[in-house]
């Protein structure tokens, strides 16, 4: 990472990623709803532009840029393509900054150096279908036989796993000791034991994969387990601190691309003989709008400043999901009835990017579990 931070990010590489995604990504969006895939050519393309490596250094063949130039790059993503970005964000943060920040040399050269050239595509399995909120609720067990562990268990809501790769999981190593009994590791996705059990419908960002999953007596050798046994729950929630920044700006990209249709759509709709956005009830709706969405970065970007300088960043990092989630869906709402009935056809970008939108307030946390940490930290 540079020693010296812009508040502003690296604008060349902003620049170079926002005309990716007016060029690539955004033209073909709706097209990728309608396939529920992402381009394996796209996904290659990432991978040369360094997305895939954007945290991880040089060293191990990342590309790695500060947290300020990061949320801004998924900002950008999001804006052209918010299924990309969710492929993008989980990818980074939090699967490659668990092996970054707690693999060992030999695990980085092995899974690392793969992930961050866009050759394996990450994914990030703690979520179990009764573990959501309640993270440290794991059933997915890993019993220790010889040099190797035999896990046998589920995932829920687990992205890009459907994409060839690797994934960071948490199981249960010593049931006896609550929190302090759950360990991390990591597999090839094709792993003798592990499958894809369903690819989810849902109700929006649907070019994304989200699977369930699951161990069968998936046999993992010792030297696969991330740090020491029983730190898998810290290694979890510590990384989710970093990834949920990236959720935050994620939503302030799909509520941007949003907000720019609706205000083109008003400068050109005509009634009553003017342009719609001279009415006092467009313009003040889109003006709030945008003060809203203007907010929302700036408390994503302070919470990626504190992480750039190695300052505590979890209450920046929750406030700024909670509110640019939230603030997302309402810039959306907003949009879409600037457009009236056309806001809620499929023809019109914003009837996805608002589908797109609802799930930045629930994965990586929800509203509420940002809340609970709030809370705690008053
Ligand atoms: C709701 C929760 C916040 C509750 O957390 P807990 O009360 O169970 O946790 P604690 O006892 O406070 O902490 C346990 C342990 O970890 C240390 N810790 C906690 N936070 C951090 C941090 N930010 N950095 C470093 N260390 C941390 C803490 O000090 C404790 O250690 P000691 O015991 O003191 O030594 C929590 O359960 C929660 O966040 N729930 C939501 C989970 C969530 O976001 N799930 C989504 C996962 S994403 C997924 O699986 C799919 C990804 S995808 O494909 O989109």
């Amino acid at each position: 990472m540079p020693d010296t931070v812009s508040p502003h990010g690296d604008t060349l590489i902003i620049d170079m990623v926002r005309r990716f995604s007016e060029e690539r990504l955004a033209p073909l969006a709706a097209e990728r709803e309608k396939q529920k895939r992402i381009e394996p050519e796209i996904i290659a393309e990432l991978g040369e532009l360094g997305v895939f490596g954007a945290t991880t250094p040089a060293e191990w063949d990342g590309s790695e840029i500060d947290p300020v130039t990061y949320a801004l790059l998924l900002e950008e993503i999001a804006a052209g393509d918010g299924s990309i970005s969710t492929m993008v964000s989980v990818h980074n943060s939090p699967t490659c900054i668990v092996v970054n920040n707690f693999g060992t040399d030999a695990q980085k050269d092995r899974w690392l150096r793969k992930l961050a050239t866009g050759e394996h595509v990450g994914s990030f399995g703690l979520t179990e279908p009764q573990a959501g909120s309640d993270a440290s609720n794991l059933k997915t067990r890993a019993v220790k036989k010889g040099d190797r562990y035999v896990v046998n268990g589920s995932k829920q809501f687990i992205s890009n796993a459907a994409h060839p790769g690797s994934l960071v999981f948490f199981a249960v190593t010593d049931p006896a000791a609550g929190k302090k009994g759950l360990s991390a590791f990591i597999i090839d996705k094709t792993h003798p034991g592990f499958s894809v059990a369903r690819v989810e419908e849902k109700l929006g960002q649907k070019a994304s994969d989200t699977c369930a999953l699951s161990f069968d007596d998936m046999e993992v050798p010792e030297d696969q387990r991330i740090g020491a046994e029983g730190e898998g729950y810290k290694i979890a929630l510590s990384t989710l601190e970093s990834g949920r920044i990236g959720i935050a700006a994620q939503s302030v990209g799909m509520a941007r691309a949003a907000l720019d249709y609706a205000v083109g759509y008003a400068r050109e709709r005509k009634a009553f003989g003017s342009s719609i956005i001279d009415f006092q009830a467009v313009g003040f709706r889109l003006a709030e709008a945008k003060t809203r969405l203007e907010a929302a970065r700036q408390l994503t970007l302070y919470a990626a400043r504190l992480k750039a300088e190695g300052r505590p960043s979890l209450e920046a990092a929750c406030m700024a999901k909670l509110f640019a989630s939230e603030a997302a869906e309402a810039v959306c709402t907003a949009s879409i009835q600037t457009l009236g009935g056309y806001g809620f056809l499929a023809d019109y970008p914003v009837e996805r990017i608002y589908r797109d939108v609802r799930v930045c307030q629930i994965y990586e946390g929800t509203s509420d579990v940002q809340k609970l940490i709030l809370q705690r930290m008053l």
